[in-house]
């Protein structure tokens, strides 16, 4: 299939659990990815959701369960996750081009003292530094202030009106250096207990905490910036590998199911979600669907998006009212609300097969998006 980095086969192949209807958009080449992958050496189980998507090393949208560790199945964006945070700012009190000009902040960042305090306080500056710390990053991460359109009352303190914050980011330049700088017998995976396992496995968890204070940091920026505090309402992974029933469990654009709640994000266009999740289902490997996946790769948005000045005009305007900010023509285009599959049917394939119900439906009045180009893999 044309992917060097793909592993060497081995003779048996590792269950392969899918968690879509047949009307889901899957890519032919994801689910070959996914075949791929199942037939790695030492692979136990595998799980794809209805966001799959093939991806560099891998397939996107999965879960993986194997007897060792597989960096590549992380991928370089250790610990990206998606962070739910509810503002104390009524919607009625938002004015949107005001907050827009506000949320500038954002493109500076953190005040780098105050990022490497905070980094210093979680004990980690040896093993990685707080460089970056507080920014968003570039392709498919941003800060977005969304509304709560739909709420469940029983399920959920959220109600209609109430403004939240989704921030999408995670390592940033960390993780893709911990990437780049890997003994190279990662391509055969590492036993945990070997020294190039148990350095990944430091660097790894460094990296997850690297990528959670920095969703913290943007996600405080943001608020302060809007003169309200902001309430965390769930921090999710779903770039990580972590310990399962005395096996290595890897998530590639797939978030644990074990802490009860976790976001859907759907587009700049399109609403997201906050989901009821349930690690009952056993083949899900305790997973489940982190977002609606991408449709159309980005070197195909170019051809698809228009690029007249009105044109480009538009696609920083959603069909909510609200505005997107950002300042690369390319991103813009790459970015674009039909790149993603539709939301809502990601979410009822979830929700038809048991492993998420929706507790509230939110859409996008800002997003926000760096001004600046991806790092290389960052965002995948
Ligand atoms: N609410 C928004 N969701 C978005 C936006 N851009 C992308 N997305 C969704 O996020 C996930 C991220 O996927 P990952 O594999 O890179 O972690 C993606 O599947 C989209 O559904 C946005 O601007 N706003
Ligand atoms: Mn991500």
């Amino acid at each position: 299939m044309g992917n060097p980095i793909l592993g060497e086969q081995s003779a048996a192949r590792a269950r392969i659990s899918p968690f879509y209807s047949s009307q889901a958009w899957i890519e032919g080449r994801a689910e070959d990815q996914l075949a791929q992958v199942a037939a790695w050496p030492g692979m136990a189980a595998v799980a794809g959701f209805p966001d799959l998507h093939p991806g560099r090393f891998g397939p996107v949208g999965a879960a993986f369960l194997a007897d060792r560790i597989w960096p590549q199945l992380v991928g370089p964006d250790i610990g990206c996750g998606m962070a739910l945070w509810r503002l104390d700012l009524p919607r009625h009190r938002l004015k949107i081009d005001k907050a827009v000009r506000r949320l500038a902040v954002l493109d500076r960042g953190a005040d780098p003292d105050e990022a490497a305090s905070a980094w210093a306080a979680a004990g980690l500056e040896g093993v990685i530094g707080a460089e970056g710390l507080g920014s968003i990053g570039g392709g498919n991460h941003f800060c977005e202030l969304q509304a709560v359109e739909e709420a469940v009352p029983e399920a959920t303190t959220l109600r209609p009106g109430d403004l939240c914050l989704l921030v999408h980011s995670g390592s940033r330049g960390r993780g893709a250096q911990i990437f780049e700088g890997l003994d190279v017998s990662w391509k055969q995976g590492y036993a945990a207990d070997s020294a190039a396992g148990q350095r990944y496995l430091a660097l790894h968890d460094a990296a997850m905490a690297w990528a959670r204070l920095n969703r913290a940091l943007i996600a405080g920026l943001a608020a302060e910036a809007l003169s309200c505090a902001a309430s965390l309402i769930c921090d999710t992974v779903h770039n990580q590998v972590v310990a399962r029933d005395g096996l290595w469990l890897h998530r590639k654009g797939a978030a644990g199911a074990d802490r009860g709640l976790v976001p859907l994000a759907g587009s700049r266009d399109a609403p997201s979600y906050l989901m009821s999740v349930t690690d009952s289902v056993p083949e899900a490997l305790g997973s489940v669907s982190h977002g609606a996946g991408r449709r159309y790769d980005r070197a195909s948005m170019h051809g698809r998006v228009r690029k007249t000045k009105s044109d480009l005009a538009a696609l920083t305007r959603n069909r909510f009212g609200g505005r997107v900010v950002c300042e690369d023509r390319d991103l813009l285009m790459e970015e674009a609300g039909p790149a993603y599959k539709n939301p809502e049917a990601v979410m009822r394939d979830l929700s038809d097969l048991g492993l998420a119900r929706p507790i509230a439906r939110l859409v996008p009045l800002i997003t926000f998006k760096s001004a600046g180009k991806a790092i290389a893999g960052e965002a995948e």
